[in-house]
C-alpha cells in the first residue's frame, strides 16, 4: 500500500440524494490498492448507500467517481457491467440462491460471464480450496451453517477475480466466534491476493481486528478518518467516541456515581498507544511524581500489531504539587488525558 500509488477508487464531492435527505453528503474519499477500508457510522449514516455508489448499484446526483483512474460517474447500465466484476460484494444475508449447490452458487458469476463449464468448475474447486469448504461443493446452501454460507458467498464474490471486495455488514448475522473467523479469512484473501477491501460495518469490533483504516460517517458526511488505531486511541468525532464506547472501558458506574470535585483520591480517564503503553507507564508516574497509582478500570489492546490502552486510574490528591507532576505526565505522553473528579 502506498500513498504515492494512484487511488484504486477515487470519490470526488459525491452526493446522492433521495427526495429531501442527502444519504451521501458531497463526500470525497480515496480508497488505496490493497488497503482494508471500515466504514463505519449509526444507522441511517448513509453507509449503504455509499456502498452502493461505488459498484453502480446507486447513481450519483453529484460529483465523479474514478476507478483506476477512469471516469465511472455516469456510465450506462451496460456500460458498469465489466466494472462490477472488478468490484464485487458480499452481504449480510449471503444473498445465495438455495436451489443451487454450493459448487455452481460460486461458479454463477463465471456462468453469467460466459466462461464454458470446464473452466467455471475448475475455478470453483479452487475457491472452494481457498475458502476452506473442502467436502461441501455438492450441499445446498440451506445444509450449510451461516459462517459456511458466507464462505461460499465469499467464493462467489472472488469467482471474477475482482480487484475491490465490498463487504456490506457480511459479519453482522453471525456469532462471534464465526464472525472472527471469516474477518481472518478476508484478512488473508487480502493478503495472498492484493484485494482491497472495503467493509461497512456498524461494529467497531470488526473494523479493529482487520481494517488498517477507518472512515466515520454521519448523516452522508465523513466527520473523521485515519489509522485505526489512532482513531481508537484519540476519536475527536462525537459519533465516533460515542460509537466506540461501546467496546471500549468505561468509567465503572459505582465510581462515576461517587465523583464530587474534591476528594482525598483523583480519578483520571486516560488513552495511551505506541511507544508508552510498551512501558510500565504505572512505575513511571510514580517515579514522577513520587505518586503511586491504582488501576480502577481498563486495560491495553492490540491494534494493527500496535498497543492501545484506555485506562482509569485513581491517584492520590492530598498533595497537589505531586498530583500536577503525575497528570502534566500523562498528558505529555498519553493521548487522552482528563481528571474526572475525585473520590
Ligand atoms: N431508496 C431509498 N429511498 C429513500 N430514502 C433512502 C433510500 N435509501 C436510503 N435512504 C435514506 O438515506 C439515508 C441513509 O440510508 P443508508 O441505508 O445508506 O444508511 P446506513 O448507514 O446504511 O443505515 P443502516 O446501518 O441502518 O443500514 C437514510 O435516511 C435512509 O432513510
Amino acid at each position: 500500500m502506498g500513498s504515492t500509488s494512484e487511488p484504486i477508487i477515487s470519490l470526488k464531492n459525491i452526493s446522492r440524494r433521495f427526495s429531501q435527505t442527502a444519504a451521501v453528503d458531497h463526500l470525497s474519499l480515496d480508497i488505496e490498492k490493497g488497503e482494508i477500508l471500515g466504514i463505519i457510522g449509526r444507522s441511517g449514516a448513509g453507509k449503504s448507500t455509499l456502498i452502493r455508489c461505488l459498484n453502480g448499484l446507486e447513481r450519483i446526483d453529484e460529483g465523479q467517481i474514478f476507478f483506476e483512474g477512469h471516469d465511472v460517474s455516469h456510465l450506462s447500465e451496460s456500460e458498469w457491467a465489466p466494472y462490477r466484476q472488478r468490484i464485487s460484494m458480499i452481504f449480510q444475508h449471503f444473498n445465495l440462491l438455495s436451489s443451487k449447490r454450493v459448487i455452481d452458487n460460486i461458479a454463477l458469476p463465471l456462468k453469467l460471464a460466459g466462461v464454458p463449464k470446464e473452466k467455471r468448475r475448475e475455478r470453483a474447486m479452487e475457491l472452494i480450496e481457498l475458502v476452506s469448504l473442502k467436502g461441501k461443493e455438492q450441499h445446498f446452501p440451506a445444509e450449510l451453517s451461516g459462517g459456511q454460507k458466507q464462505r461460499v458467498g465469499i467464493a462467489r464474490a472472488l469467482a471474477a477475480n475482482p480487484k475491490v471486495l465490498l463487504s456490506d455488514e457480511a459479519t453482522s448475522a453471525l456469532d462471534p466466534e464465526t464472525t472472527q473467523s471469516i474477518l481472518e479469512l478476508i484478512a488473508d484473501i487480502n493478503k495472498r491476493l492484493n484485494l482491497t477491501v472495503v467493509l461497512i460495518t456498524h461494529e467497531m469490533e470488526v473494523v479493529s481486528s482487520i481494517a488498517n483504516r477507518v472512515v466515520v460517517l454521519n448523516k452522508g458526511k465523513i466527520v473523521e478518518e485515519g489509522l485505526v488505531r489512532d482513531i481508537f486511541a484519540s476519536p475527536q468525532d462525537d459519533t465516533t467516541i460515542a460509537m466506540l464506547r461501546i467496546v471500549t472501558p468505561q468509567l465503572p458506574a459505582e465510581f462515576a456515581k461517587r465523583l464530587k470535585p474534591e476528594g482525598d483520591e483523583a480519578v483520571i480517564e486516560l488513552n495511551i498507544a505506541g511507544d508508552v503503553a510498551r512501558e510500565p507507564f504505572l512505575h513511571l508516574i510514580e517515579y514522577e511524581s513520587g505518586l503511586i497509582p491504582r488501576i480502577l478500570h481498563g486495560g491495553i489492546d492490540t491494534i494493527q500489531g500496535e498497543p492501545v490502552g484506555r485506562f482509569f486510574l485513581g491517584l492520590p490528591a492530598k498533595d497537589k504539587d505531586k498530583l500536577d507532576k503525575a497528570v502534566s505526565w500523562l498528558i505529555k505522553h498519553g493521548r487522552y488525558c482528563e481528571v474526572l473528579g475525585y473520590v
